[in-house]
């Protein structure tokens, strides 16, 4: 008898979810025409970004980073300056861009040639380097900022909303096991208690956020079940979780896990199924597109609705073995699948009120 028999698809209990991330044969093809029949519309939405690495010194070690560089590298980005920075906006404004996607390490003026770059520069710390940066976007270039920079204090993003369109970090995973694993064990920022925190702010400050989960470091199904079950209950809680990333981690030569196995297609296809179930329809479930290059339509029929940002002119420099689709592929993909590709922002448009948009935008 099939083991999804007994679950009731209105209301997942854990281990509901971990019998859908368990399931086989044919209920997997079950799980996911239940999760594609949710979607409400036939649109699958992207951001057309330019993804900015500020500074690509981080304080964590994770893993799994092909990002992270270190001081002592001749070539390391310590810290772009404005000059540069606004050039790049510039230019991505030419191509189209919307979302000015500024990711970079966590905690980088921790570090001694970071933090006298900073100050050469006039800037205590990294989070008002980040700030001006925002300021000088809303400012003087057509394109939104999105910060995802791992954790912040309250009160920085509270400073940061005001010119962040939207913000993001990744849960990874609500494992605190993994903090003892080659995936976060040198990553204090990655302790689950303080990225929910993180999250939990962003909720309290109302920031359209992004979240998700990194999936094939080590966890096991019970941690995926436990990861999106917290992401939901913060979610529910605040209702500010506009989309949720599950992101497939990817070799890049290099890294420390670089023999680690990267999870399968149908544990990708069981974790996507089972989050568009737990969420609402108007959570969006997120597949990187350039992660699954071959692959990504099949999450379109697990009922995703978002490929993300995609860039025209930068690469995805966290998976930077993975190059974006054009959009002209994205588009054939999209359509040979009977969907149609739309272009969003990098806030959803139920965010766009004053509750969540601070009144710098409204020029
Ligand atoms: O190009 C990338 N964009 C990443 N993005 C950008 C994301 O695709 C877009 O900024 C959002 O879809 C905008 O709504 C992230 C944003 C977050 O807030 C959190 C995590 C990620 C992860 C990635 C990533 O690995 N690569
Ligand atoms: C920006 C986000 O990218 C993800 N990330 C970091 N390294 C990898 C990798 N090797 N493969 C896939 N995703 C990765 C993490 O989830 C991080 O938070
Ligand atoms: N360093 C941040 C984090 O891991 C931003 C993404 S990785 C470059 O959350
Ligand atoms: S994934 Fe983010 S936090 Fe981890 S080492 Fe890379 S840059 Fe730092």
């Amino acid at each position: 008898m099939s083991n999804l028999s007994n679950i009731d698809f209105e209301n997942l209990s854990r281990n509901d979810l971990i019998s859908i991330l368990e399931c086989k044969k044919e209920d997997i093809l079950k799980i996911m025409d239940l999760a594609n029949s949710k979607r409400e519309n036939t649109f699958v939405t992207y951001s057309k970004n330019v993804f900015i690495p500020i500074t690509k010194i981080c304080k964590n070690d994770c893993g799994y980073c092909a990002f992270k560089q270190s001081p002592d590298d001749p070539d390391a980005t310590i810290l772009l300056e404005k000059e540069e920075i606004l050039a790049t906006l510039k230019e991505a404004e030419k191509y189209g861009c919307k979302e000015a996607l500024f990711t970079m390490g966590e905690d980088a003026d921790e570090e001694p040639a970071v933090k006298i770059k900073l100050e050469k520069l006039g800037y205590e710390n990294m989070p008002d380097y980040i700030y001006d940066i925002c300021k000088m976007t809303v400012e003087e270039t057509d394109l939104l900022p999105h910060t995802n920079a791992g954790n912040f204090s309250y009160e920085d993003m509270k400073k940061l909303k005001e010119y962040n369109i939207s913000m993001g970090m990744m849960l990874e995973n609500s494992s605190e096991r993994l903090m003892n694993t080659i995936a976060h064990k040198k990553s204090p920022g990655k302790d689950p208690k303080i990225r929910l925190e993180t999250i939990e702010n962003a909720g309290k400050l109302n920031i359209a956020y992004t979240t998700g989960i990194l999936i094939g470091i080590g966890e096991t199904k019970e941690e995926i079940a436990d990861s999106l079950l917290k992401i939901k209950e913060l979610c529910d809680k605040y209702g500010h979780i506009q989309e949720v990333i599950i992101q497939n981690f990817t070799v890049s030569p290099g890294i420390e896990m670089e023999s680690h196995e990267e999870p399968s297609l149908l544990d990708m296809v069981r974790t996507v199924a089972a989050a568009q179930l737990l969420f609402d329809e108007d959570v969006s479930v997120q597949v990187p597109p350039n992660l699954n290059y071959e692959t990504s339509q099949i999450f379109l029929l697990c009922g995703t609705d978002d490929w993300g940002g995609v860039s025209p002119l930068s690469e995805d420099y966290v998976n930077p073995s993975s190059p974006w689709p054009t959009l002209e592929r994205l588009e054939k993909l999209t359509n040979d699948a009977g969907y149609q590709l739309k272009e969003r922002l990098a806030i959803y448009d139920k965010y766009i009120n004053e509750k969540y948009i601070e009144k710098s935008y409204i020029n």
